[in-house]
């Protein structure tokens, strides 16, 4: 058996040509959505994440407003450049590129976000939203990764519902809000959620039919571990040298043998990646369409 692949490149396309039109609504109502990011410091990986930023907002009609901020910058730098951004009416929803450099204050900072400009759906009124499960549409962000997780999942068919998913790390951006996330209302998984201390993580994994890996530890998930049939996702990505050219290659947190037992898998890169940064200009375009009034 193949599994089926989640093409996060091209569900992303689907998702932003879907955007483009809310876009041109958006501006033809005066309102021009604005995405602006926060790089403390010049950790190359960073760098490229934020550019891509900009590149999918220019790509979608999203104005993006850059702010880069030298590594030796204190904490009330960072503070300063957050205040400026809740201020600037020019940017209707921004992010804070995380990790920022040691010894400045992650949490210090996602808390000083205007919780209605918080595109990354990091501030902690958000993630309490989240908690909350408040049912319908709900009016403030989701967590992106964990947004375009479901979202691709939804897009390929993959039920949900009483189904049993094992979540591979707690971090926040990815395995915590997850959790939340499968085990709302409307949605219904059943949710174990796992970490480095989890005893025995093989049958944790053999037990779900949706696995979600987003620990950074290359090829950890063995195809002997998999349900014949399960939804794989790779998210955790981490840069390593390849044994032939010694040059620098993405390895996901998935063994591609994998794909011989999956019933579906997605790519590292090309998967969870690009629906992470779709779902990053959605919550752009649904933060200026709340200022709309719709
Ligand atoms: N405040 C904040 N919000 C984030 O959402 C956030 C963050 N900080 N810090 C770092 C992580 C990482 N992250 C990625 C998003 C897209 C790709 C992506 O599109 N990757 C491509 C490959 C890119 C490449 O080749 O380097 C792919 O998977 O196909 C990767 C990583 C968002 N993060």
């Amino acid at each position: 058996m193949t599994a089926v692949k989640l093409d996060g490149v091209a569900t992303a396309t689907a998702v932003k040509s879907e955007l483009a039109g809310r876009i041109a609504h958006l501006r033809a109502n005066g309102i021009v959505p604005g995405l602006g990011t926060l790089l403390v410091g010049d950790d190359p990986g960073s760098r490229s994440y934020v550019a891509g930023k900009h590149r999918d907002c220019a790509e979608v009609g999203i104005e993006s407003i850059r702010v880069d901020l030298p590594a030796s910058s204190t904490q009330a730098d960072v503070m300063a450049a957050i205040r400026d951004l809740n201020h600037a009416p020019e940017v209707t929803g921004y992010i804070v590129q995380l990790p920022l450099p040691a010894g400045l204050d992650e949490h210090a900072a996602l808390e000083a976000i205007d919780p209605s400009k918080d595109a990354d759906g990091l501030h902690p009124t958000n993630l309490g939203r989240l908690v909350l499960g408040i049912e319908g549409e709900l009016r403030s962000p989701l967590p992106c990764t964990p947004a375009g997780i479901v979202e691709m999942l939804r897009r390929y068919d993959v039920p949900i519902r009483g189904k049993h998913v094992t979540v591979i790390g707690r971090g926040l951006t990815v395995g915590r809000p997850l959790g939340l996330l499968f085990t709302r209302k409307g949605l219904d998984a059943t949710v174990t959620l796992t970490h480095s201390r989890t005893l025995d993580l093989a049958a944790e994994v053999r037990r779900a039919d949706i696995v979600v890996a987003a620990v950074g530890v290359p090829h950890l998930v063995r195809p002997d571990w998999v349900k014949p049939g399960a939804a794989v996702l790779d998210v955790g990505i981490t840069r390593v040298e390849d044994e032939e050219t010694g040059k620098g290659k993405l390895t996901g947190d998935v063994d591609p043998a994998v794909a011989e037992v999956a019933g579906f898998l997605s790519p590292n890169p090309g998967g969870v990646g690009p629906m992470t940064r779709a779902m990053l200009l959605a919550n752009v375009v649904k933060a200026a369409e709340l200022k709309l009034g719709g």
